[in-house]
This record gives structure tokens, C-alpha cells and sequence, in this order.
């Protein structure tokens, strides 16, 4: 991890004697976060969690950051207001960032809304292990699945500030991957995750 800038002169970087690249060598694979966005019900947990089992039954160290779980511990202090949203997501990035340094490969599931927030998110990994997939389903599909019955209680009122209904989502402009999950079966979906990261980060072989 790279030194950055703070607000306070009296911090000092401790620099660490195992490297990133030390740990990717141990573990047999490259580092990355492979970042989820899109509505509630879009089809984030799903496939991380299924991306998850592949990439374990290929030798890989994950772990899936779920919006939903850290929500119950690190961001229990947070709501759905734009503000808190914002900083939310910089406490996934930061925490995804620091899984990067241990070598492993983390599946962020947030709804993540903000581009901004994507960005900087990005920014905290090396160039090239950041893969920002697009859950593409529209709010008239998450609506019609309702997994947890938030649309329903959203148009009621009861829940308020819900992405895509009472709270913008911003649709990523140049996401590493969109998967069509409206569309498309979560194999397919998995496949297509999966064929990514063949190609642009090498994966170990089946055991
Ligand atoms: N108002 C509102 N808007 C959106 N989502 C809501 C809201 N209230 C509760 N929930 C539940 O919280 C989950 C989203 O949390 P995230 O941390 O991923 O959201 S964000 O990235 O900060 O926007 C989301 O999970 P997913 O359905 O998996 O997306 C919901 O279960
Ligand atoms: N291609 C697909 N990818 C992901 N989920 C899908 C797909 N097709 C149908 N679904 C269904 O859509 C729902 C997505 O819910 P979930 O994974 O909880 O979404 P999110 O985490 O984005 O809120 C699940 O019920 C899942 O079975």
C-alpha cells in the first residue's frame, strides 16, 4: 500500500517487510477486488457468493464484503443518506484495499450508488486489480423479484431513501463488466466473471 497524504503531520507511514507481491507469491495467484454495483436485488450477493466458490474450488484466498454484513458491524453507525452512503463506501474501499495487500481476492457486494465513491474505491488498489462489474437490472426487475420486500415497503414509505425509488443510483460509465442479470442465467453470469479474470489477471488451474 502507498503512502497518502493525512491531515495530520504527526502520523507516519510504517512500511511492511512481506510485501503484497510476497503474498501473491505465496498464495499462488494475483490480488484484486472484483467490486459488485448495482440496485438491491440486482443480483450482487448472488454472484459474488457463487464467483466466490469458483474462485475457492481454484485454490484462491477470498472474501465476499457484503453492504448488507458490514452494515451490522464497521457501518452500524451509518444510514441511506447520501453523506453516509459516501462513507460507507469509503470504508469498503478501504477495507477491500487492505485484502488487496494480503494477497487475497475480495468480492465487494454494495449497492455503492456514486461513481465518485466507485472511483476512489478504485483508486486504492495497484492499476489493473480493480474490476468494477455492473449487476444491469432495472428497478422494474429488482421490484418484480423483491428478494427482501424492500421495493414493496419503499413505495409504501416505510423505507425511505431507497436506491433507485427515493435515491439516485448512478449507472457506471466504463465498469471493467456488465452482467445482464435480467437476462441472463447466474451461470452464465459466473462464467462471464470468471472468463475476465482468466484472461486479464491469470487464475491457477483446477484442482
Ligand atoms: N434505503 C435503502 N436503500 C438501499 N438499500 C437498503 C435501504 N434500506 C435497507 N437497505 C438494505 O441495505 C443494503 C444496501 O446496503 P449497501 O451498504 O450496499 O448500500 S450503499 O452501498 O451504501 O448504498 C440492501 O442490500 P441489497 O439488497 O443486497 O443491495 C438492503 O438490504
Ligand atoms: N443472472 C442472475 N444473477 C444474479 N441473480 C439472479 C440472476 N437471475 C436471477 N437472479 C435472482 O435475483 C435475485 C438477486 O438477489 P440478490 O443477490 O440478493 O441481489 P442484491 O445482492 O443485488 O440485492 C436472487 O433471487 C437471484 O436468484
Amino acid at each position: 500500500m502507498t503512502r497518502r497524504e493525512v491531515f495530520n503531520d504527526a502520523l507516519f507511514w510504517q512500511g511492511q517487510s512481506v510485501s503484497m507481491e510476497d503474498r501473491e507469491r505465496l498464495g499462488g495467484h494475483a490480488a484484486a477486488v472484483l467490486w459488485f454495483t448495482g440496485l438491491s436485488g440486482s443480483g450482487k450477493s448472488t454472484l459474488a457468493s457463487a464467483v466466490e466458490r469458483r474462485l475457492h474450488a481454484l485454490a484462491c484466498r477470498t472474501f465476499v464484503l457484503d453492504g448488507d454484513n458490514l452494515r451490522h458491524g464497521l457501518c452500524s453507525d451509518l444510514g441511506f443518506s447520501s453523506a453516509d452512503r459516501h462513507e460507507n463506501i469509503r470504508r469498503a474501499g478501504e477495507v477491500a484495499a487492505l485484502f488487496v495487500q494480503s494477497g487475497a481476492i475480495v468480492l465487494s457486494a454494495l449497492i455503492s450508488p456514486f461513481e465518485s465513491d466507485r472511483a476512489r474505491a478504485r483508486r486504492l488498489v495497484p492499476e489493473g486489480r480493480f474490476f468494477e462489474i455492473y449487476c444491469n437490472a432495472n428497478v422494474d426487475e429488482c421490484e418484480r423479484r423483491d428478494v427482501k420486500g424492500l421495493y414493496r415497503r419503499a413505495r409504501s414509505g416505510e423505507v425511505r431513501d431507497f436506491s433507485g425509488i427515493s435515491s439516485p443510483y448512478e449507472a457506471p460509465d466504463a465498469p471493467e463488466l456488465v452482467l445482464h442479470t435480467a437476462r441472463d442465467s447466474v451461470e452464465q453470469c459466473v462464467e462471464g466473471v470468471i472468463a475476465m479474470l482468466q484472461a486479464r489477471l491469470g487464475l491457477p488451474g483446477a484442482r
